[in-house]
């Protein structure tokens, strides 16, 4: 039977047939989220801009990301996630471009990365960051992936849910690795993911952030606790009346 994931994946290669390869040019250097986690004294937060998602289905399609973004950079936000994919989250390059435009902060190209023309594009459309998920690629394309982005001056963050997923992962030795508290294939949502990866990895020198499912600021001293660095919320956002507030608190776990 395919997963979500499985149709995700074999959308993003058909998408990739009309993407043209373009000339390689550094034109800037991409801002560190690697550099701001050394020296963060609070939890740290990556607020994601979400229209919709394949398990909640439309969340706010209508908002605006610059001014989303606005508000999670007034509450103090480390990284903003932008979601371009069209097919199944109704997002685009224009809302990272958007957002570009407004934020100084680390910006993450959330997609689901197969091909390094959708690099090149994240980093022409303002990107630091682009998303690499573990059980998306084989370990030859994943190790491809992360050193082209390199070339780029590019984080990636690498996103695992399984101990083989982090196994693989740390191969590759990344500086920031991403533990996706959703199945993709189940969509549940368990937070315990995090805290029994980090049981057993949590002493490798990476900074690990905890993906998904983070509503309350218990959740978030849950993953503090757990040894992640920094959480990536979006939903809870997206639904907030103030995310600025809901930032602070969540920066203040511990
Ligand atoms: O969110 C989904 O339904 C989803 C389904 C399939 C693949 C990926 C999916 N989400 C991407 C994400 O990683 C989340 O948007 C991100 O971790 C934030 O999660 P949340 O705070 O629960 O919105």
């Amino acid at each position: 039977m395919t997963t979500i994931l499985d149709d995700i994946i074999a959308y993003k290669r058909r998408e990739m047939t009309r993407l043209t390869a373009e000339e390689k040019i550094l034109d800037r250097t991409p801002i560190s989220l690697k550099d701001r986690l050394d020296t963060a004294g609070t939890m740290g937060i990556i607020g994601e801009v979400k229209r919709a998602s394949p398990s909640k289905g439309d969340i706010n399609i209508g908002m605006k990301p610059d001014e989303q973004a606005e508000k999670y950079a007034a509450g103090g936000a480390d990284a903003i996630s932008v979601l371009t994919d069209a097919e199944y989250f109704k997002g685009s390059m224009a809302d990272l471009e958007a957002v570009r435009e407004v934020v100084g902060l680390p910006l993450l190209n959330k997609d689901f990365i197969v091909d390094e023309r959708q690099i090149d594009r994240a980093y022409r459309h303002g990107a630091d960051i682009i998303l690499l998920i573990v059980a998306a690629l084989d370990d030859e394309m994943l190790a491809r992936l992360f050193a082209y982005a390199s070339s780029y001056g590019l984080e990636c963050i690498v996103e695992v849910h399984t101990a083989e997923e982090m196994e693989r992962a740390l191969e590759i030795q990344p500086a920031l690795i991403g533990i996706n508290n959703r199945n993709l294939k189940t969509f549940e949502v368990d937070l315990g993911n995090t805290e029994k990866l980090l049981e057993a990895y949590g002493h490798h020198p990476v900074h690990f952030i905890a993906e998904s499912g983070i509503r309350t600021t218990e959740d978030g001293r849950r993953m503090r606790v757990a040894g992640a660095a920094a959480l990536l919320v979006g939903e809870t956002l997206m639904a907030a009346e103030d995310p600025a507030t809901t930032i602070r608190a969540l920066k203040g776990v511990l």
